[in-house]
């Protein structure tokens, strides 16, 4: 994969399921989501955004579904179990008891824990006391749920014919790294893929990372990805020789800006959809090989002006949405910014932002407009719940 626009033809997404049951607004805050969500609503949703990938003929695979089929084998089911039990929280006697438990349920069973977790009070018996047990509420966790899992495209991304499993950041989402690292060391459809960097490296998410174009990336620097994580990326990659310029670009270390997709995403080869106050604040770093295995950085100089020179193009389009800056603000909080190109000139955006997409279309850029009223209340658009698996190069 070298591109964010080439025709899509494989996607990973995530079906929101019983991992969402968990949210309450005791814990939200937390697990990273802004309310509530109506679960039932947002997996029809979700089923939708999925019907508009399959009608565009992309392949959907859902996290789930290759979950339960990775955990088949019993590697990945052993890893699977040593995934789910952290005897710091625990201690041994019960970290033993439900180790011991796990390693007898079946694989769809073993994928349901791991995914929505599990309270003190769903915990089975287990033998002797346990302080930990007595001492916990029943509704606590013994297993954290990982409900932004839906957000497919923080955890993995695809990089010429690599896949580099994320380091995430937040506490709430660290775990999901060893299921996306099951999945791809033992479903049989993934398992020989190469991997580019180490998910136990400094962070990176795949919301910040951007292909550009063949051998040029972009990656943002704020909340998630650290100035150390894309240092170590860039190093990795170009060892491995799939890129040969990556820019470092600083973006607000807020909520709503946690990405750099949350702000900019690519909605033709030359052409970019962008937060307009980012427009001209963006600026970029630019790390390539210095020959010897280390690295030169230079600039920092204008994002826009950086890409367009990496890219070897004369200019990067940004589509004007020419909005004033409330409703900028508005339609930026909920995602209008964060498109997921089918093919170029073809995005997925959510349907409530309707300035950004009015703007969109008359650019000439077609805009598959999907309902995200409870995906979105995670703080994700239509790129961050995808993970490309395969696209075409740009023809
Ligand atoms: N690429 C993205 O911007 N992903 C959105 C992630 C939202 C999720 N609730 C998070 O805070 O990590």
């Amino acid at each position: 994969m070298d591109s964010e626009v080439g025709p899509l033809r494989a996607v990973l997404l995530h079906r929101p399921g019983n991992e969402l049951t968990r949210l309450t607004p005791r814990n939200n805050d937390k697990l990273l989501f802004d309310s509530i969500p109506w679960v039932g609503r947002a997996q029809e949703e979700h089923d939708a955004f999925a019907e508009v990938l399959r009608g565009r003929g992309v392949e959907v695979l859902l996290l789930a579904e290759v979950l339960r089929e990775a955990l088949t084998d019993p590697r990945a089911h052993a890893a699977g179990v040593h995934a789910a039990v952290d005897d710091r929280r625990l201690g041994e006697d019960l970290g033993d008891a439900l180790r011991s438990h796990l390693s007898g349920v079946d694989a769809a069973t073993l994928a349901e824990v791991l995914m929505a977790g599990l309270t003190f009070e769903e915990l089975p018996a287990a033998e002797g006391a346990s302080l930990v047990r007595k001492i916990h509420h029943p509704h606590d966790f013994a297993v954290d749920p990982l409900p932004n899992l839906l957000f497919t495209r923080d955890s993995s991304v695809w990089i010429g014919d690599r896949v580099a499993i994320s380091s995430l950041a937040m506490p709430a989402r660290r775990r999901e790294t060893a299921l996306l690292d099951l999945i791809y060391a033992y479903h049989p459809r993934f398992s020989h893929a190469s991997r580019a960097y180490g998910a136990h490296s400094a962070p990176v998410e795949g919301g910040d990372v951007l292909l550009l174009a063949p051998g040029v990336l972009a990656v943002g620097i704020g909340e998630r990805t650290t100035a150390a994580g894309a240092e170590s990326l860039a190093r990795s990659l170009f060892a491995d020789d799939i890129a040969h310029t990556v820019l470092a670009v600083p973006i607000a270390q807020a909520r709503a800006t946690m990405h750099l997709d949350t702000v900019c995403t690519m909605v033709a080869p030359d052409a970019v959809v962008m937060y307009p106050l980012a427009r001209d604040e963006l600026v970029a770093f630019t790390l390539r090989p210095d020959g010897d295995g280390s690295l030169r950085v230079d600039g920092p100089e204008p994002f826009l002006h950086a890409a367009a020179e990496a890219m070897g193009i004369e200019k990067l389009r940004v589509i004007d949405t020419g909005l004033d800056p409330v409703t900028a603000e508005r339609e930026q909080w909920d995602d209008g910014n964060n498109t997921l190109a089918l093919a170029p000139g073809v995005v997925v955006g959510y349907e409530r932002n309707v300035e950004t997409n009015a703007r969109l279309a008359d650019a000439g850029i077609e805009v598959l407009a999907i309902a995200g009223s409870e995906l979105g209340s995670g703080r994700g658009g239509p790129r961050c719940m995808s993970c490309p698996v395969v696209r075409d190069p740009i023809g």
